[in-house]
């Protein structure tokens, strides 16, 4: 059994882990972490972030799952390194110097992040690299479709599909388009649209020669990343230090 301890545990996401993990035998949430949260989330005891470093070792919790802003992630980070806790990481939007501060945690702590838990994005991002040589003039164009609560765009799941592409093909990013914007031929259009509940919708079109390729993902419900996530939270327990990602837990 892996003791889980979530971060955000009153979040859209840290609501749903709990949820998710109620219904397994394989993990065990025991504790979260908040900022002026509630006392407790669906019988988990909810303790301020601040003192996070204590209760990782007072709720001997194996692993920390956090899903919530890049600031509070990091924050966490130092407390699992002092706790000597393995991390899961699905938050997004971090800049340069975050990657750093999660790549010096994961010299002292096992660390897997992901930006999108759903096996299916996974296996999406495996489409894209096995498809991209067969349409090499093909035009390239990225959408995401979220939620109106969701504060970072483009989404994490589009940033690394635009990197996936790039491993293929030299291209640009054009961030909308407005205006007199004719496109170039090495650019690749990347757009983001938010309204009402929208989980998470992901395609990427290849254009061209009188047909168009649809490489696209759609989640359902938030359960899918929350059950991803669980599943890394149980492979990481033994890990060593280093830094990992969700394909180390499919292809185990
Ligand atoms: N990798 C993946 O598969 C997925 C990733 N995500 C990512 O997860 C993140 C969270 O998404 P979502 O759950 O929708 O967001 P929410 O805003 O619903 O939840 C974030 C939670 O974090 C809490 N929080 C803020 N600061 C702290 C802190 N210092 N310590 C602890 N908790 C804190 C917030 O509390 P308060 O509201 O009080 O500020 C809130 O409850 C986003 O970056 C999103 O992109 C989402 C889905 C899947
Ligand atoms: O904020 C969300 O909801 C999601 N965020 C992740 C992202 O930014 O890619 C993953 C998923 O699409 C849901």
């Amino acid at each position: 059994m892996t003791r889980v301890a979530v971060n955000g545990p009153a979040g859209r996401m840290g609501q749903t882990v709990i949820e998710t993990a109620a219904d397994r035998d394989d993990v065990e949430v025991v504790v979260g972490f908040d900022v002026d949260g509630p006392d407790e989330v669906q019988g988990v005891p909810v303790v301020d972030a601040a003192d996070a470093a204590d209760a990782l070792a007072e709720y001997d919790a194996d692993v920390a799952v956090d899903f919530t802003v890049p600031e509070a992630t990091l924050s966490l980070a130092e407390a699992c390194t002092e706790a000597g806790v393995g991390m899961v990481v699905g938050t997004t939007g971090f800049d340069e110097d975050g990657f750093a501060r999660l790549d010096d945690a994961a010299e002292d702590v096992p660390l897997l992040k992901a930006t999108n838990f759903a096996r299916g994005v996974h296996a999406l991002l495996r489409a894209i690299s096995e498809a991209l040589p067969a349409v090499p003039e093909y035009d390239l164009e990225l959408m995401e479709t979220h939620h109106n609560g969701k504060i970072d765009a483009p989404s994490g799941t589009a940033k690394t599909m635009l990197e996936t592409v790039q491993e293929e093909r030299d291209v640009e990013p054009v961030y909308g388009r407005e205006g007199h914007a004719p496109r170039d031929e090495d650019e690749i259009g990347v757009f983001a649209r938010r309204a009402g509940d929208i989980r998470g919708e992901h395609e990427l079109i290849a254009a061209g020669n009188d047909e168009v390729l649809s490489l696209s993902h759609h989640a359902e419900d938030r359960s899918v990343f929350a059950a991803g996530a669980l599943d890394a939270a149980v492979w990481i327990e033994n890990q060593d230090p280093g830094r990992y990602d969700f394909g180390n837990v499919i292809d185990q």
